[in-house]
């Protein structure tokens, strides 16, 4: 993988999708379809994506027994997204049945997607870890513990904070995809984020990629924002 900047398309409807997309020039994107858009619209949505040439990244985060997870992840991969996720705390029989369920349902002589997995939302803080889920650690450990079990049951890597990059490169080490939201402008609103870096500075810590929703979906001129925060990503002078 290229060290994309995927844009979160955090809309209700396809017809929303469109008006944001008609801003971009006919640009292939990397889009990310979330719960939001793809609870609307169905895998149609999907589909009409990549008609116009986008690359997917279907972010609907499965978190349930293996058994389900094997049979939804079969059906996933038939929609011919190039990354899908779960959540690392189904733990490691999930996560083993998620890759399966994805070989099993995709076409032969086609790549299966990559799929990765959320070790602590970017929207978690360690006293919230500690009061509401009860785990008394330091997040970093929690984060990095996820991100060992995940590169041990096979997966292609995590999503994460860019802050936790440099921890899990080294402990995890290369090859292992860091996909990092929680991206904000120093100008930008924090909203409901917690761990949150700058383009920069996630290029500096070194995440594989990185996904920006509201900076450039609420800006007043969305494609002047995604260009400003690629060439930031991009470590171009402009
Ligand atoms: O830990 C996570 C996992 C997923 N997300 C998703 O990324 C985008 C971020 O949107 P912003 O508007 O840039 O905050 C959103 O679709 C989340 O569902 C995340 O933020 N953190």
């Amino acid at each position: 993988m290229q060290r994309p900047l995927i844009v979160a398309l955090d809309f209700p409807s396809l017809e929303d999708t469109k008006i944001f997309l008609d801003k971009f020039q006919g640009k292939s994107l990397f889009l990310k379809v979330g719960m939001e858009l793809f609870y609307q619209e169905g895998p149609s949505v999907i589909g009409y994506l990549k008609e116009q040439g986008h690359s997917i990244f279907l972010d609907l985060k499965l978190h349930d027994i293996p058994n389900t997870v094997y049979s939804s992840m079969k059906r996933l991969a038939g929609l011919g997204v190039d990354i899908v996720n779960v959540h690392v705390a189904g733990g490691s029989k999930m996560m083993e049945a998620a890759l399966e369920g994805l070989e099993a349902g995709t076409e032969t002589g086609k790549t299966r997607p990559q799929c990765i997995a959320v070790t602590q939302l970017t929207s978690t803080t360690e006293e919230m870890m500690r009061r509401e889920i009860l785990i008394e650690k330091n997040l970093t450990e929690v984060v990095v513990q996820y991100a060992s079990l995940a590169k041990k049951s096979g997966l292609d890597g995590v999503v994460c904070s860019s802050l936790e990059v440099p921890i899990i490169n080294t402990t995890v080490g290369p090859n292992f995809l860091t996909v990092t939201p929680g991206i904000r402008l120093a100008s930008d609103d924090r909203g409901d984020q917690a761990r949150i870096v700058t383009p920069e500075k996630a290029r500096e810590l070194g995440s594989t990629a990185i996904v920006v929703g509201r900076s450039i979906t609420n800006a007043k001129h969305p494609l002047q924002a995604y260009s400003q925060i690629k060439s930031a990503w991009e470590g171009v002078l402009v």
